[in-house]
């Protein structure tokens, strides 16, 4: 087995005795003796836990120092005599950032203990930073304000146990808001069942919702579970719900006010714990209105509501979505595409997406599979090529095209964070911020750009030449 890495920095004095004893208790250490020697160590190797001898010089450097303990995914342990304490900058920094201190003269198998602590702990922060990063987006792309608001109400909504109401037209992205409800909620490990009422035959929609006993009716030769009674411990998702039948919305509202069912031919009832989300992309207070939807339901129903946006009024998301597409479908097919071309992007700008995500989707998907080009062209996507200049917004490109020039300062740079940071005239930090925001991860820039450029999030810059100038998609 591997020995376990730390990092040892020591800013004054002599740590060999302490290098000496934790290699001893089987470490791996790798010594800094300046905080840009140790910057440069954080940046080839990975390392859970790390530790910072002090001697007698201090207060210490403290941006610098500061700067180092910040970076996310190694735990920092202190070694200094008991008098550097006493000194506030030094105790309060000792206090706010990091994971334990120990005072001089150390016992190596002690320190090598808390330095294991150090390193589960840096486990356990990475495990949720990961998890923190995968439930942010709710497995729903865009970065827009109004699917960044959608996600925010999702959130809100996901925390109780209330019926919700979610509409927005067909292929908006309904039935995905109701998936990342129930992922968020306390029911994510039980089941999400979707019934589409509109696609079930009127005859059998309701023992399909509600099950039925044996000889409940003719054909009905054993007892069969509902969808409702499938969904217990978990979320029930009625899409269409204003396709069901009348006679129905009465048990559906007999179910949401007393949690209860009766399969068809049942003499007793049976209690369901299920959460009901419904969507529609008919406006159902219309429905109600012209006597075609229940008005008690609706209200019961409609507790919480959610609103997806068509897609033509969030224009903004069309490139974020698009290159996530690309890239779903290019990883299941074998396509000469590595991106989509200039006029691609100007051309889904300028599309009205009347089947909104949804056929940007299928837009994409066939493009991936049909084309013959390396870059998927207007007509390959089914769009005629946008007339005049209609353009990528303005922060869309700008966005790009930093994302882009990090990458590839970073790739010349040896995935060396200090050099690149230089070379970009910014401080490490800020460097890690960007990285952040761009989710550049070190590891994935080794292989080089695809077609010269970085696309994993790219969307479209303007440049001078022709269809040619396009991102790829960073496969
Ligand atoms: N923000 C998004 N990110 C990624 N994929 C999305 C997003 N929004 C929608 N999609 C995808 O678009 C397709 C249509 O979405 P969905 O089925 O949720 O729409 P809907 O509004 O429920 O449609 P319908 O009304 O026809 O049932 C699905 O493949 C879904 O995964």
């Amino acid at each position: 087995m591997q020995p376990p890495d730390v990092l040892c920095l020591t800013l004054d004095g002599d740590a060999s005795g302490i290098a000496a004893q934790l290699v001893a208790q089987g470490w791996a250490v790798s010594h800094a003796r300046s905080v840009q020697a140790a910057q440069r160590l954080q940046s080839n190797g990975d390392f859970l836990a790390a530790l910072l001898v002090v001697g007698t010089d201090l207060p210490l450097p403290s941006e610098a120092v500061e700067a180092l303990l910040e970076r996310e995914g190694t735990e920092w342990i202190a070694l200094c005599e008991a008098q550097a304490l006493n000194v506030p900058a030094f105790r309060d920094l000792v206090l706010d950032a990091f994971f334990d201190h120990l005072l001089q003269p150390v016992d190596g198998a002690e320190l090598s203990l808390r330095l294991h602590h150090a390193s589960e702990r840096a486990v356990l922060r990475r495990r949720r930073h990961r998890e923190m990063h995968v439930n942010d987006a709710l497995g729903m792309e865009g970065q827009g304000p109004v699917i960044t608001r959608l996600r925010a109400e999702i959130r809100k909504v996901a925390a109780t146990d209330a019926p919700v109401l979610i509409g927005g037209e067909s292929g908006s992205g309904k039935e995905l808001a109701a998936r990342a409800i129930h992922q968020c909620s306390h029911r994510a490990s039980g089941p999400f069942v979707v019934v589409n009422c509109g696609a079930i035959a009127p005859t059998l929609i309701h023992s399909e919702l509600f099950g039925h006993e044996r000889g409940a009716f003719t054909g009905a030769s054993t007892e069969r579970r509902g969808l409702i009674e499938a969904a217990h411990g978990g979320t029930l998702f009625l899409d269409e719900i204003g396709d069901l039948p009348m006679d129905l919305q009465t048990n559906l509202l007999r179910f949401l006010q007393e949690k209860t069912i009766a399969r068809v031919g049942a003499v007793r009832n049976l209690k369901v714990d299920a959460r009901v989300v419904a969507a529609s992309h008919v406006d159902l207070a219309e429905a109600v209105a012209v006597g075609r939807f229940r008005e008690d339901l609706f209200y019961r129903l409609n507790v919480l509501s959610l609103d997806v946006q068509p897609l033509r009024k969030r224009m903004e998301d069309v490139p974020v979505l698009a290159q996530y597409f690309y890239q779903r479908c290019a990883a299941a097919c074998r396509t000469p595409a590595r991106g989509f071309s200039r006029q691609s992007f100007e051309a889904m700008q300028s599309h009205d997406w009347p089947g909104n995500v949804r056929e940007l989707y299928n837009r994409v998907q066939r493009a991936v599979v049909m084309t013959e080009r390396r870059l998927i062209s207007p007509s390959d996507l089914g769009l005629q090529a946008a007339q005049g200049a209609v353009g990528v917004a303005l922060n869309v490109a700008r966005t790009a095209a930093e994302r882009d020039v990090i990458c590839h300062t970073l790739h010349r740079m040896g995935r060396n964070v200090t050099h690149a940071a230089r070379e970009l005239g910014v401080s490490r930090m800020t460097l890690y911020r960007l990285m952040d925001k761009h989710s550049i991860v070190l590891d994935e820039l080794q292989r080089g750009p695809a077609n010269g450029t970085w696309g994993a999030n790219l969307t479209p810059v303007r440049t001078q030449q022709g269809e040619a100038d396009a991102f790829g998609a960073g496969r």
